[in-house]
């Protein structure tokens, strides 16, 4: 049983080795807050916010889901006694969306949980897998220089390469990568920078058999995903339009999709998260978990999260060192031979480095 005797809250700003660039946002500065909340044993379990500080990538930001935690999520969770995690989705049911402030708070609830169990978060989720194995995503930049980013990343031993598309630079970019590289696992994520429209730009990626394209169309479709899908011999891979298990149903329903990627924070936590795994396994479609520019907090319950069966393409769980100079965990999140161990130890499996949060913390709030 879990009773909080508090939720503290850390504003930290960190700056990202080289700025992420996609369609659709840019990323110098990575705000994050990071979610203590410590139950009244005096054990811990840490959560992160994944929203950044603009709403480019979903309609969450750092501060509205600061508002969210302070005002609404905590006050709701400081008054119950919980059993298990999932219970926080019917405390949560009055509250609509802000999944990435929800799944903060119930990402620290799950490792103070398997804490409490002595179980691992990846056992607690009922994960049984000892390594996964880890993706890479390569930003948007010269043809030449994407290409040479990829050779470095592939000496590095990661399994899967993705890079950011949209009809601006795609066919000929992909072309060079393939020239290069003919038989590189590679996928192209174009973040909706496509319409039904571009259907022939879309065509002509088939010829170089792409694991798959990673959501081509708006956010908020699914029914013209289906549509293109059905044209296209490469798999679609949803992202943006998976925010739900509903929407994960309605899009296997119509066949929006052939690969899924969950991401915790956009789906409003690992318990959803965990739905959307399981229905998908039901239904054949694999899935793989992907990233958020993440600390190392968010990207230990990832690995927790693709130790589930259904985890089979490798996802964006890449070393820490993909893009900070400190991690904020001990020890560091790392990829060996395209390979990352789950820790077996409890909870996260991780210890948190206060020394290192306190370099970047701007501000602290305790509720
Ligand atoms: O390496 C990572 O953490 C993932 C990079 C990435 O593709 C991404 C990063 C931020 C927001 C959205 C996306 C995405 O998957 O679309
Ligand atoms: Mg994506």
């Amino acid at each position: 049983m879990i009773k909080t005797k508090s939720v503290t809250l850390y504003h930290i700003t960190q700056t990202l080795k080289s700025p992420f660039i996609s369609s659709i946002g840019h990323v110098t500065d990575r705000d994050s807050i990071l979610v203590e909340m410590t139950d009244v044993d005096g054990v811990s379990g840490w959560g992160e916010v994944v929203a950044f500080s603009t709403p480019w990538y979903t309609e969450e930001t750092i501060a509205t889901s600061f508002h969210l935690l302070k005002d609404i999520l905590i006050p709701l969770v400081k008054t119950e006694s919980i059993i298990h995690p999932d219970q926080l989705q019917s405390i949560f049911k009055h509250v609509k969306r802000n999944f990435m402030a929800k799944a903060s708070l119930e990402g620290a609830v799950w490792d103070l949980f398997a804490k409490k169990q002595n179980k691992s978060l990846a056992h607690a989720l009922g994960g049984d897998k000892t390594e996964i194995e880890s993706g890479v995503v390569v930003g948007i930049s010269s043809i030449p220089k994407m290409t040479e980013q990829i050779s470095q990343y592939v000496e590095e031993g990661y399994k899967r390469f993705k890079v950011k598309i949209s009809p601006h630079q795609d066919i000929e970019l992909i072309e060079g990568i393939r020239r290069k590289f003919p038989n590189l696992p590679l996928m192209a994520d174009a973040n909706s920078s496509y319409s039904l429209k571009d259907i022939d730009r879309l065509k002509a990626l088939d010829q170089f058999e792409l694991m798959m394209i990673e959501q081509p169309l708006a956010a908020d479709d699914i029914v013209d995903h289906a549509k293109l899908q059905q044209k296209l011999a490469t798999p679609i891979c949803l992202d943006e339009s998976i925010v739900t298990s509903e929407d994960a149903r309605k899009a296997i329903e119509l066949g929006s999709c052939r690969v899924m990627n969950i991401k915790p924070g956009r789906v409003g936590g690992l318990t959803e998260s965990k739905k959307i795994h399981d229905l998908c396994k039901n239904h054949h479609i694999p899935v793989w978990c992907g990233g958020m520019l993440e600390t190392g907090i968010s990207r230990a319950h990832n690995i927790a999260l693709a130790s589930l069966s259904n985890f089979t393409i490798p996802g964006d769980i890449s070393s820490s060192s993909r893009y900070w100079d400190e991690d904020l965990v001990f020890p560091e999140i790392k990829t060996v031979n395209g390979k990352i161990t789950v820790p077996s130890g409890n909870g996260i499996g991780f210890e948190v480095r206060r020394d290192v949060i306190e370099k970047y913390c701007d501000s602290v709030t305790i509720i």
